[in-house]
C-alpha cells in the first residue's frame, strides 16, 4: 500500500509507522512538529520507502500535495487536550475540524480509496449506557468531543458522495511509550518535581479504560483489514479495553514504580469531581464490535497503565 499518516511523528502515528514500515508498505508521514517529534521516526528517515514532510494541514496545499499518489490514508493528526476545550476552542477546531475538512477536499480529487479517522470516546459524553456501544447517544460534554464528532459527520458525508472508504475508530484513553501528555505523564513529572506530595486533580474517582498502544495498533490494522473486505462506505468501532481504573489506582501504581509514598492532594475539581470542566468522569467502550472481527486487548488497563509507567521511566 501507499499510505499517509497524518500526525505520523506523534505518539499513536509513530507506532503506527513502525508497523506499517515493517510490513513493507511505502510510507508519508505529513507532520507539523507541534506536538509530534522528529525522534519518534528517526530510523525511517532515510529509508527509500519513507518519506516525511513537516507541515501545517492548517494549509489546504500542503494536504493537497501529501495525498498525491496515496491509496490510503490514516487521519491522526490532532490536537489530542480535552482540557483546552475552555481556553482554546478555535484551536480544537481547527486542529481537529478544519484539517479534516481540507483532507477530505483533497481526497475528492485524489485516488484515495481509504481513509482511516481516529475519533475519541469523549463523542459520546457522560454515556447513560456503561460499556458504551457504537451506536449509543452521542452528546460530547467537551468542544474536543464536539470537533471530533463533527469531523466523523464529514468524513461520513464526503465518503458516501466521493466514492472512498471511510472508517473511524473511537478510541479510549491510549498509552505507552513515547507519549507525551496525560495522566501519567503528568504525575511522573509532578513527582519528579517533588517526590513528598502528588496533586490530583479532580477527586481521584474518574474511572476510565486505558489501552496499551500495542494494543490499539494491532486492533486498528486488524479491523481495517476485514473493513476492506467488505461491501461498506462507512463503519465505526470503539477500541478500548474491558476494565477500568480510577485516577487514584494510576497515582498509586506510578507511585509504587518510582519506589515513592507521596501525599496526595486532592483538587477537588469541578462539576462533582472532574478534573477539569468537560471532563468525562466514567468512561467505559463496548468493543463487543471489535471483538467480533477477531481482535482483543492482550493488556488489561492495570497491565498496561504500569508498563506505560516503566516505559516512560526509562525513556
Ligand atoms: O495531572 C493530572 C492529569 C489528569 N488527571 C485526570 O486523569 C484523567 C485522564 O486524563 P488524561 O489527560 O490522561 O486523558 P483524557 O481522558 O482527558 O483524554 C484522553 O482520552 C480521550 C479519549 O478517552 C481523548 O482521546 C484524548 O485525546 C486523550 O488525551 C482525567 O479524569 C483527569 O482529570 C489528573 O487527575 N491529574
Amino acid at each position: 500500500m501507499r499510505v499517509l499518516v497524518t500526525g505520523g511523528a506523534g505518539f499513536i502515528g509513530s507506532h503506527l509507522v513502525d508497523r506499517l514500515m515493517e510490513e513493507g508498505h511505502r510510507v508519508r508521514v505529513l507532520d507539523d512538529l507541534s506536538a509530534g517529534r522528529l525522534e519518534n521516526i528517526r530510523r525511517w528517515l532515510n529509508h527509500n520507502r519513507f518519506e516525511f514532510v513537516r507541515g501545517d494541514m492548517r494549509n489546504p496545499e500542503i494536504v493537497r500535495e501529501a495525498v498525491e499518489d496515496v491509496d490510503v490514508i490514516f487521519h491522526l493528526a490532532a490536537n489530542p487536550e480535552v482540557r483546552i476545550s475552555s481556553q482554546s476552542p478555535v484551536l480544537l477546531y481547527e486542529t481537529n475540524v478544519l484539517i479534516t475538512y481540507n483532507l477530505l477536499q483533497a481526497i475528492r480529487d485524489s485516488n484515495v480509496k481509504f481513509l482511516v479517522f481516529t475519533s475519541s470516546s469523549t463523542v459520546y459524553g457522560d454515556a447513560k449506557v456503561l460499556p458504551t456501544p457504537e451506536t449509543a447517544w452521542l452528546e460530547p460534554i467537551s468542544v474536543y468531543g464536539g470537533a471530533k464528532l463533527a469531523a466523523e459527520a464529514l468524513i461520513s458525508g464526503y465518503a458516501h458522495i466521493f466514492d472512498f472508504k471511510a472508517l473511524v475508530f473511537r478510541l479510549a484513553n491510549i498509552i505507552g511509550e513515547r507519549s507525551n501528555h496525560g495522566v501519567i505523564y503528568d504525575f511522573i513529572n509532578k513527582l519528579r518535581r517533588n517526590p513528598e506530595e502528588l496533586e490530583i486533580l479532580g477527586d481521584g474517582t474518574q474511572r476510565k479504560s486505558y489501552l496499551h498502544v500495542s494494543d490499539t495498533i494491532e486492533g486498528m490494522l486488524h479491523i481495517f483489514e476485514h473493513f476492506r473486505k467488505e461491501d461498506k462506505v462507512y463503519d465505526v468501532y470503539n477500541l478500548g479495553n474491558e476494565d477500568w481504573i480510577t485516577v487514584r489506582e494510576i497515582a498509586e501504581i506510578v507511585s509504587e514504580e518510582m519506589g515513592l509514598r507521596p501525599v496526595f492532594k486532592f483538587t477537588g475539581g469541578v462539576d462533582g469531581g472532574r478534573g477539569w470542566k468537560g471532563d468525562v468522569k466514567f468512561m467505559l467502550l463496548s468493543i463487543e464490535k471489535a471483538k467480533r472481527t477477531g481482535w482483543r486487548p492482550r493488556m488489561s488497563s492495570r497491565e498496561a497503565v504500569r508498563k506505560t509507567v516503566k516505559e516512560l521511566l526509562k525513556g
